[in-house]
């Protein structure tokens, strides 16, 4: 599968405006991006969405709890301008470079391949409006299960983690090919929550990214394609000045 086939998706842009997310909404917090220095401005931060997108979001926690009262979403990250997804992935890409012992200045093959890794995981921070980054459009959200005092449920990866371990499937995978008992036990009970989470969030209309399992969009580009739809209504939404 080429890498982002949804980018070349045609967007009829809605004119809903970004809206706070409301208290019923869980904030993880302090925000991991905005701790690290990322470059929001005088925006008024990541824990905005689109209208629409909040509202099924809302729906999505009341099926949770239908199934399983005492638990609720937990956003991790919302609304991402341009300037702050090409923090993240420069910031990531040399973290991943640290990791490994490489010189995050120097061009090398191995560089090379740390982009392409990260690349599976973060979308490049495209200005082209005709190929926004997903959460640029204030469409897309990153969350998680959290208990009833508000922590977060141990999913078997952290969120933005590299690597298969963070494909939504990744467990369920591993818990049929497992032969240890305590270690099948556990993929199961982290199978099980990723797809309680997967499954409150398409019941409301979300489509997954297919390679993370917190992150689901409703009507970006990413939606549109996995979800058959002949455009996406969202577009970037740039920070107010
Ligand atoms: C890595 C994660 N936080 C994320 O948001 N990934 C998506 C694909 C993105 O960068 O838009
Ligand atoms: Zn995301």
């Amino acid at each position: 599968m080429a890498l982002r086939p949804w980018n070349g998706l045609a967007i009829q842009p809605s004119s809903e405006p970004l809206c706070p997310l409301p208290a019923e909404l869980l904030r993880l917090e302090p925000h991991p991006y905005s701790a690290l220095g990322a470059p929001y401005g005088a925006a008024a931060g990541p824990f905005q969405l689109r209208q629409g997108v909040i509202e099924r979001l809302l729906m999505a926690q009341a099926s949770l709890q239908r199934l399983r009262p005492e638990w609720r979403l937990a956003i991790f990250d919302g609304w991402r301008p341009v300037a702050v997804q090409a923090f993240m992935v420069e910031h990531t890409i040399r973290q991943r470079c640290a990791e490994l012992g490489l010189d995050p200045d120097a061009a090398s093959p191995a560089r090379e391949a740390v982009e392409v890794e990260v690349a599976r995981f973060w979308a490049p921070p495209s200005p082209d409006p005709l190929s926004p980054p997903p959460h640029s459009t204030g469409a897309a959200v990153d969350l998680t299960l959290a208990d009833q005092s508000g922590l977060e449920l141990a999913m078997g990866s952290p969120i933005d983690a590299l690597g298969a371990v963070s494909e939504p499937d990744h467990f369920g995978a591993l818990a049929q090919r497992s032969v240890d008992q305590q270690q099948r036990q556990e993929a199961l009970l982290w199978h099980g929550r990723r797809a309680l989470l997967r499954q409150v969030m398409e019941a409301s209309g979300f489509a997954q990214h297919p390679n993370e399992w917190w992150h689901f969009s409703w009507g970006d580009q990413l939606w549109a394609w996995r979800t058959a739809q002949p455009a996406a209504f969202y577009g970037r939404v740039e920070p107010v000045v």
